[in-house]
């Protein structure tokens, strides 16, 4: 081989050598149900830690898992640790196992290690005992410095020795566990002779199977070839019945979870992993991703993920490591959407959707209700946003209904005012600017109206105006039209409807009016918008916001006072 440089050199890595595997079925196959789950927080997340868990803190993530549902919890390695001895004795002695939960526990292949794992579990109703050791080439050859035979050796020792003291605790009901380490790194068919050969010790049944964990060790290859791997080792493994094929993966290029499914829909029963994903490295497979990725697919996952706000409060106390905002699924950012084109749709969606049929909303691929989060983060307003979001915060917070035509005409206000902060715009501050900008009650300023009903509506507006009061009179087919009637008649100014939307806001009688209007100005188009608890008076109200931002008190001084009424 050249020699390597020592720079960025991709020639210093070789591909994952393909597996045998001429007719895979994984690609065809969907997933129908969650896997048999099983935690390792207690044990592998505890490993990776700066500081692993103090007892105390190891009692509270397994009161959290026992409440998430967890059946299968991995408790630690009590011959490594006083720590996890004194847990896994707490457990015991406080009984503090539910009846229909297994706690696990994890072993090297030494005899001396295997007996204090026993003691440590002295006592148990029923109960995993894990036993591994590496089985990779580079660890045959670089770390145990044994040949095929001598890691096999070592692997039927650790069976025997398990089977063995397992046999002086009979009231305990024990499942046998057996992980070939570095899984991912050796050879297929080398990974099927040394779980076999576990296998003719424990002599494991359909009816009392023993589990075999087929770990991404380190995950060194595309979650494809996983695939490829796992379903090889099932079709290859005899006596495959008697055996439960569990995964255990790990994230190293960011596929963990991706792995676990096609493992699964390789035939894997069952599935280790940690509740957000703490672990070796860049960590364990996480389940509360895998199994939202199930609920999503309308998959019943087994398990409570109904309040993720007390999974990151326990899970980040206790491993002192913080939750990504775009964790998956659960982190504090993933149900918001700050582009406009995602808030007009969510928006969109939203109101279409009904509460009986499947969820159908872009951009949300679950209703984020369902994991206890509402509506109030989904849509966010930056500079980034765009008419949709600055709407439905409006419409969401205040109850304002914007037509159309009045959405236009704030968007670009509000997208000046977002360009101006750094972060994002409130949805108060939104409603200042709508405020702000369209509801001009001065400097003309309406006193009062009368309308009378007749043929045509006759109306009688008096307005003040630097201290002076005039009173217009029109007539029109409702109070707008003779309004604008009125004014033009006084003013000599042009003026027309273009559009015009009111709403009640808030329910009951004193439920108060706003009124948007869209005028024509002398050519011109001109917004306005009023509330007040009277409709005629919104109305008559926005028209003159939207006279006073077309420069009414200018048009009230050029025309001579005519008909005006000085008060
Ligand atoms: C991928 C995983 O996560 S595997 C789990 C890893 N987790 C841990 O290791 C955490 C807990 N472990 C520990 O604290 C320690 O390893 C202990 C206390 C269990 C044992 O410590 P030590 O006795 O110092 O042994 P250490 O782990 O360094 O291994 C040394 C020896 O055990 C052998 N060994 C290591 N793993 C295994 C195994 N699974 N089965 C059999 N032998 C093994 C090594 O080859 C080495 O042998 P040598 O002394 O003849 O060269
Ligand atoms: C002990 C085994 C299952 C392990 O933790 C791993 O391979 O990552």
């Amino acid at each position: 081989m050249a020699s390597l440089s020592r720079a960025f050199d991709h020639r210093k890595y070789v591909p994952a050598e393909p597996v045998p595997l001429t007719h895979r079925q994984w690609p065809s196959r969907t997933l129908s149900r969650a896997p048999i789950w099983a935690s390792v927080d207690l044990r592998d997340g505890n490993q990776a830690l700066l500081e692993p868990m103090t007892v105390e803190q190891k009692k509270r993530l397994w009161a959290l898992l026992v409440k998430v549902g967890l059946k299968e919890i991995e408790v630690g390695f009590p011959a490594a640790s006083q720590h996890d001895y004194d847990f896994v004795r707490w457990l015991i002695e406080d009984n503090q196992i539910p009846e229909d939960v297994h706690i696990q526990v994890l072993v090297q292949a030494r005899e001396h290690l295997i007996e204090r794992t026993f003691a440590a579990l002295e006592g148990v109703e029923r109960a995993i005992v894990h036993v591994y050791n590496s089985t990779s080439k580079v660890q045959r050859e670089r770390v145990f410095e044994q040949d095929r035979e001598g890691i096999i050796t070592i692997a039927e020792q650790g069976a025997r020795w398990v089977q063995e003291y397992a046999a002086r605790y009979p009231d305990t009901q024990w499942t046998f566990q057996y992980s070939p380490e570095s899984f991912t790194s050796t050879e297929v068919d080398f990974s099927v002779a040394i779980c076999e050969a576990v296998m003719s010790i424990w002599q494991p049944t359909p009816e009392k199977p023993c589990i075999l964990n087929l770990p991404a060790t380190v995950e060194v290859g595309p979650v494809n070839h996983f695939a490829d791997q796992i379903e090889y080792f099932i079709t290859h493994l005899s006596n495959r019945d008697s055996a439960i094929i569990s995964l255990h993966t790990h994230n190293d290029r960011g596929g963990a979870a991706a792995a676990a499914e096609l493992g699964l829909l390789a035939g894997a029963d069952r599935v280790e992993g940690t509740l957000l994903g703490n672990g070796e490295r860049t960590g364990n497979m996480d389940i509360v991703t895998l199994a939202m990725n199930l609920y999503s697919q309308g998959i019943d996952p087994q398990l409570d993920l109904s309040n993720p706000d007390e999974i990151i409060q326990v899970c980040t106390e206790c491993t002192g490591l913080p939750v990504h905002p775009r964790h998956p699924w659960i982190g504090e950012l993933v149900y918001t959407a700050f582009s406009g084109s995602h808030q007009d749709a969510i928006r969109k969606c939203l109101h279409k959707q009904q509460a009986d049929e499947a969820w159908q909303v872009a951009y949300l691929p679950i209703d984020p209700q369902d994991l206890g989060r509402d509506f109030q983060a989904v849509i966010r307003v930056n500079s980034q946003s765009g008419k949709g979001g600055m709407a439905f915060l409006l419409e969401r917070d205040f109850g304002i209904s914007l037509p159309r035509w009045m959405t236009l005409e704030l968007a670009p206000h509000v997208q000046q005012a977002s360009e101006q902060v750094t972060g994002e715009l409130s949805s108060q501050t939104i409603r200042d600017i709508l405020l702000d900008t369209f509801m001009c009650a001065a400097p003309v300023t309406l006193k009062g109206y009368r309308l009378d009903r007749d043929d045509a509506e006759c109306l009688s507006v008096t307005l003040r105006h630097d201290q002076a009061s005039m009173t217009l009179s029109g007539q029109g087919n409702g109070a707008i039209s003779a309004f604008m009637d009125a004014w033009q008649r006084h003013t000599g100014q042009r003026v027309n409807v273009v559009d015009y939307g009111e709403h009640a806001l808030g329910e009951g009688s004193d439920a108060v009016a706003i009124a948007f209007v869209q005028l024509n100005v002398d050519g011109t188009r001109i917004s306005g918008m009023a509330e007040d608890g009277d409709t005629v008076s919104a109305s008559l109200k926005a028209v003159l916001s939207a006279l006073n931002r077309a420069g009414a008190a200018q048009a009230l001084n050029e025309i001579a006072t005519g008909e005006a009424v000085q008060a």
